[in-house]
């Protein structure tokens, strides 16, 4: 399941690691958006999740039984951590994701100004979860930075 504040990038992580494709302009996602792809022999089955306000309350709904849960962070807007660091406690927080491993990315570092590896687990205090495997990346949709070891732990979730 791909989780995180709206316009993060989610929906482009999904279409990147699809289609190759990259776009300004993607849609709002609505609700959400279920996507299946072949990653050499591995089948990935993707939950791309809606995050506007109105929609969060449906996260927990599409992370329960999964095998990951893919958080995407904006590394660049910074008004937007605290959010992003309360969301994904909240989320965290429910019983029925206990152990779930936590794929953050810290998405669209072909801009200057994003936040580093080690200033996003400060400012959403990935230090502090100790339930479940975390790993945290710097990526970018845009040049598909980082997308290659993504991928490969996403891999390495499947069974
Ligand atoms: N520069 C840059 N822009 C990006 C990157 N990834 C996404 N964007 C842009 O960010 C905007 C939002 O992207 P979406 O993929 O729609 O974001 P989302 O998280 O799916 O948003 P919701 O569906 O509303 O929750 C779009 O204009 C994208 O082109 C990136 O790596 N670099
Ligand atoms: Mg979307």
């Amino acid at each position: 399941a791909v989780v995180g504040l709206q316009a993060s990038g989610k929906t482009s992580f999904v279409n990147v690691i699809t289609s190759g494709q990259w776009s300004e302009e993607v849609v709002p996602t609505v609700a959400f958006n279920f996507r299946k792809i072949r990653k050499g022999n591995v089948t990935l089955k993707i939950w791309d999740v809606a995050g506007q306000p109105k929609f969060r309350t449906m996260w927990e709904r599409y992370c329960n039984g999964v095998d990951a849960i893919v958080y995407v962070v904006d590394a660049v807007d910074q008004d937007k951590f605290k959010s992003a660091k309360f969301e994904l406690h909240q989320l965290l927080a429910q019983p029925t994701l206990t152990g779930v491993p936590l794929l953050v990315l810290g998405n669209k570092n072909d801009l200057d100004g994003h936040a580093s590896v080690k200033d996003l687990i400060t400012y959403l205090q990935l230090d502090k979860i100790s339930d479940r495997p975390v790993s945290c990346y710097s990526c970018s949709m845009k040049s598909q930075h980082n997308l290659d070891i993504v991928l490969q732990w996403l891999a390495g979730r499947s069974h």
